[in-house]
């Protein structure tokens, strides 16, 4: 039988979430969950754009001057960004669904190139928008 709580007193109490360090493969899960959201919610910025620049000529005019802006170019750099890492990572987790990349060696290594390929991916959407 396992000893009353009052004596199990080298349990941890609670944790120090600034102690704990993530394994590379989590944060690639993470970093696709979050890139998934904001893909989504890409849709509707991208759809708004759509929406205005089909309105009118001047409509058209209005679209144009926003995505000049830089404020909007590093929006739709974000967005390009985020929808670039979730494909490579989706890609990654189909992979894994046929069976691949599966060990926590391998799996580490898909996902360190799946990062690779996100930042020469971001870089060329950089040049893109810019
Ligand atoms: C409009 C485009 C897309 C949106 C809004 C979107 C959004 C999402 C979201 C929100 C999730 C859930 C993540 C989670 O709960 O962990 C997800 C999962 C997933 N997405 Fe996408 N996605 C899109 C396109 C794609 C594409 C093009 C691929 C192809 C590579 C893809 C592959 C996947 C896979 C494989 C999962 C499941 C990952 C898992 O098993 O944890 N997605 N997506």
């Amino acid at each position: 039988m396992s000893k009353p709580v009052k004596e199990r007193k080298s349990r941890p109490v609670n944790l120090d979430l600034q102690t704990v360090s993530f394994p590379i493969t989590a944060i690639a899960s993470i970093l696709h969950r979050v890139s998934g959201v904001i893909t989504f919610v890409a849709i509707g910025i991208l759809l708004w754009l759509l929406s205005i620049s089909l309105e009118s000529p001047l409509g058209f005019k209005e679209a144009s001057d926003l995505v000049s802006g830089f404020f909007m170019k590093f929006v739709l750099w974000g967005i390009a960004t985020a929808l670039a890492y979730h494909i490579v990572g989706g890609i990654r987790h189909l992979m894994m669904d046929l069976g691949y990349f599966e060990e926590l060696d391998t799996g580490a290594l898909s996902a360190k190139v799946a990062f690779a390929a996100t930042a020469v991916l971001s870089l060329l959407a950089g040049v893109l928008v810019w």
